[in-house]
């Protein structure tokens, strides 16, 4: 675990001294769009233009973050427009690296052994935290973006010409709602763990402890009246971004974390509705537990020392999920 200065790479775990034990993220640089035609995208920033085989994703099976784009790339079937890698997911001394482990797929465009190598082809004197999602321009031989959150509106609208676009993650009609829950699911659940769970002071833990279950309290009483987050008849992008906490919560965050007021399990409506999710056609095929509990077990060594990865928990996601009968909302 570490990160680069001015182009040099230097293994450090989060500083949580200047924020009086709280963890921070960072925000992160590299943020252009790709349009269907290279047109401004919708911030008016910058962007280059949907090509088939021009770009190239990588991810870690084990980050939440990345795994939203994987998703989004699998439900706008662009996986044969959009090429992949996967690093390890063990992220040692050197950060994400790519290897032959199972589940993993080499730096097919590059040849790179370390992810931070990537990031110093695009800026040889980058400083800054080398995180995954990475979607790397093969034309240009630069990062075009590694903000999880605009890499899936990316592929929701940006490769039009070759997406399914039957399929739309955030349908205008609901984009206001989709917007709104995605605030508070992003602040108090899927950073609300890393809050939780990088936290050094009593404190620091304990304030996002509390505005996570004040959150998923709320989920299970909205989810157990209506089937998706926001009154649609399919599954839209806040759903998926919660998604991705919630598949991670049992195995990892409740013990890890130390978020253990509740487990998934123990929410009647979120547990149903994380396992229609999870039999959604294609997502499973996306959801690596081996990854993702290796990864956070054995590379937090401040906080797992030993590096044990739990056995547990037994969970059947395959279990039907009743959600049939629940209404849609609208
Ligand atoms: N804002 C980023 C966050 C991505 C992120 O933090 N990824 C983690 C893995 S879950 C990472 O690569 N961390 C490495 C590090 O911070 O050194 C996004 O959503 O794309």
């Amino acid at each position: 675990m570490g990160l680069l200065v001015d182009g040099q790479w230097q293994d450090k775990w989060y500083d949580t001294d200047k924020t009086g034990g709280k963890f921070e993220r960072t925000t992160t640089t590299f943020r252009n769009w790709i349009t269907p035609d290279g047109a401004p995208g919708p911030d008016g920033r910058s962007a280059v233009q949907a090509e088939a085989g021009r770009y190239h994703l990588y991810v870690s099976l084990a980050c939440p973050w990345a795994h939203r784009t994987l998703i989004a790339r699998k439900l706008k079937k662009l996986e044969n427009v959009i090429s992949l890698s996967i690093v390890d997911d063990h992220m040692g001394e050197e950060g994400w690296v790519f290897s032959e482990r199972p589940g993993t797929i080499p730096d097919t465009v590059l040849g790179k052994r370390r992810l931070y190598e990537i990031y110093l082809e695009a800026e040889p004197r980058y400083t800054g935290r080398v995180t995954v999602p990475v979607l790397w321009d093969k034309k240009q031989g630069t990062i075009v973006n590694n903000e999880s959150a605009e890499l899936i509106r990316i592929f929701n609208t940006g490769f039009s010409a070759f997406a399914d676009n039957s399929v739309d993650l955030t349908p205008a009609e609901h984009r206001a709602a989709i917007d709104a829950i995605n605030e508070r699911v992003y602040h108090t659940v899927n950073n609300g763990v890393y809050k939780a769970g990088f936290a050094t002071t009593q404190e620091a833990y304990e304030e996002p402890f509390h505005a996570l279950f004040e959150t998923l309290d709320a989920l299970e009483d909205r989810l157990s009246s209506q089937r998706y987050l926001v009154a649609s008849h399919a599954p839209t992008e806040a759903d998926w971004r919660l998604f991705t906490t919630l598949i991670r919560f049992d195995p990892v965050y409740h013990g890890h974390f130390k978020c253990n007021r509740r487990r998934i399990a123990d929410y009647p409506a979120l547990f149903d509705y994380m396992r229609e999710l999870y039999q959604w056609p294609g997502v499973a095929e996306t959801v690596n537990f081996d990854h993702i509990k290796g990864h956070y077990y054995w590379s937090h060594k401040t906080i797992n020392p030993t590096g044990i990865v739990p056995l547990g928990p037994d969970q059947d996601l395959n279990r039907p999920h009743r959600r049939d009968s629940v209404p849609f909302g609208d």
